[in-house]
């Protein structure tokens, strides 16, 4: 791209990915970058910004004036108060984009407040904004104006490295429902149930080795985000509610026979999704059939993130870990497919779920164990209950669409284990940037 060919970039909301992409861009050659918070941060703003060659300015209209392609990076909910406010003072001809993770109420927006002689190409990096733009998906979706527009905005994010999908804004939301939505409530779900059993997992010795290291690293990743990135997703986009909605009915319909003891129900409804979701027949093994390597493929690799102290050899009881389970369950019963999501838009946290279950069902000893340890275990069974009832509130929490009900059991949680966080989010990082580079499974993908 020549430097007179490059348009002018404006980024509306300066927070963490406003800044995250402002800082990018200019570090990927980008000459002009316009950038703006709300007014009252304005000052503080330029103070921050000062010798960075990203230009602040006071609000939304300054930045839609001057800019020939404006990124809106505001929460989810405040999207339309924030277009219906600077919308109109879009500069004739120029692009707008929104970085919002759900994407409904961002083109009902860009519907309404708009003027007609704006083009609309939007985009969603689904990663958060510590993680490397490199190689992750960004989603770029084409909804007004002539596709010579889609050529600038690949141009505008090259330097990012990132892969391009194309989506329409339907199929955005149906995808990140499948993905994101329904993968955050197991993991929400998680971090209440632990809260609510007064226990940090990673000290009770029971809960440190394996698996359970990446369910508590991306349980206190998540929790230590900002809760209106996943309230937004989970409650805005119109796909979530029946992905949220099933995981909690499999978690505890699944419990339900674990706790009546019909162990060969329960045997025989985690064998089919098993068979559903990876195409592995109850005997055998998942193999290396269809061309993938594990994603996780040693037990070793997810001990050296380890939080706690790994119990003796023999000293491990096993675990029905009804979280997998019951994801597995609902992926098989709403027919989700979840390695062509991966394929196609997976983010960070769906890939190390997927490893997880994938690392539990793959094995079938490992399956057997889990659904004896199921109906037989008692020491897990209270941990069990707990889970039950944190999966079923936050459906509930999601079906009401109350964002002041979500953010105050969000914060319950995420004050409980807000001393850990700073630890977890780092290993959270560093696990998340090992299975990326390959180190996990025998060939990485
Ligand atoms: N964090 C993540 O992992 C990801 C987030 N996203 C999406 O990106 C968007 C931004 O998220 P994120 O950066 O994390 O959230 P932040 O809360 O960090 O940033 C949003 C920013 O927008 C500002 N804002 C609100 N209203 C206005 C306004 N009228 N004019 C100018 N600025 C305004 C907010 O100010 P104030 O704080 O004062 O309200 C805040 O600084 C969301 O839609 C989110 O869903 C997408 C991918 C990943
Ligand atoms: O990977 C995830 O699911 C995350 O939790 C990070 C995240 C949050 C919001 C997005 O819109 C994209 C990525």
């Amino acid at each position: 791209m020549t430097e007179k060919a490059q348009p002018v970039v404006g980024i509306i909301g300066m927070g963490d990915m406003g800044r995250m992409y402002a800082k990018r861009l200019k570090a990927g050659g980008h000459k002009t970058i316009y950038v703006c918070d709300k007014p009252d941060s304005y000052e503080t703003l330029k103070v921050e910004l000062e010798g960075t060659g990203i230009t602040p300015l006071r609000d939304g209209h300054a930045v839609s004036r001057l800019s020939d392609f404006i990124i809106y990076s505001v929460e989810a909910a405040a999207i339309s108060a924030v277009v219906r406010e600077y919308g109109p003072s879009t500069k004739v001809g120029a692009v707008v984009a929104g970085q919002t993770s759900v994407k409904a109420p961002e083109k009902e927006a860009f519907d309404k407040w708009l003027p007609e002689d704006v083009n609309v190409v939007s985009v969603h990096s689904l990663h958060g904004p510590s993680v490397t733009t490199e190689g992750q998906p960004l989603i770029i979706i084409h909804y007004r104006g002539p596709e010579e527009n889609v050529r600038m905005v690949e141009d505008v994010f090259r330097s990012f490295k990132s892969r391009y999908v194309y989506l329409s804004y339907e199929e955005h939301d149906m995808v990140t429902a499948n993905t994101q939505a329904v993968t955050h409530a197991a993991f929400l779900t998680m971090g209440t149930a632990w809260r609510n059993s007064a226990s940090y997992p990673w000290e009770t010795t029971r809960y440190v080795s394996g698996i359970e290291v990446i369910k508590v690293n991306i349980t206190l990743r998540i929790y230590a985000a900002k809760w209106h990135v996943y309230a937004g997703l989970a409650l805005l986009n119109p796909s979530a509610q029946t992905q949220i909605q099933q995981y909690s009915r499999s978690v505890t319909e699944l419990f339900k026979l674990m706790v009546e003891n019909s162990e060969l129900e329960l045997s025989e409804r985690v064998w089919n999704a098993r068979e559903k979701v990876f195409g592995w027949k109850r005997d055998e093994d998942g193999g290396k059939e269809e061309g993938r390597a594990p994603i996780l493929l040693k037990e070793d690799f997810l001990d050296q993130f380890s939080l706690g102290q790994k119990p003796a050899e023999g000293r491990e009881s096993p675990n029905s870990h009804l979280s997998l389970l019951a994801m597995v369950d609902c992926w098989a019963r709403l027919g989700i497919r979840p390695y062509e999501h991966l394929a196609v838009a997976g983010t960070p946290v769906f890939m190390l779920w997927i490893g997880v279950a994938e690392y539990l069902f793959r094995s079938k000893a490992l399956i057997s164990s889990a659904i004896s340890a199921a109906v037989s275990d008692r020491v897990h069974r209270p941990d069990d209950v707990e889970f039950v009832v944190g999966a079923r509130g936050w459906s509930e929490c999601v079906s009401f669409g109350n964002f002041d009900l979500y953010q105050r059991r969000f914060e319950e949680v995420a004050n409980f284990f807000a001393p850990r966080f700073e630890e977890a989010t780092k290993l959270g990082g560093r696990m998340i940037k090992a299975i990326q580079d390959g180190q996990a499974g025998a060939t990485g993908r």
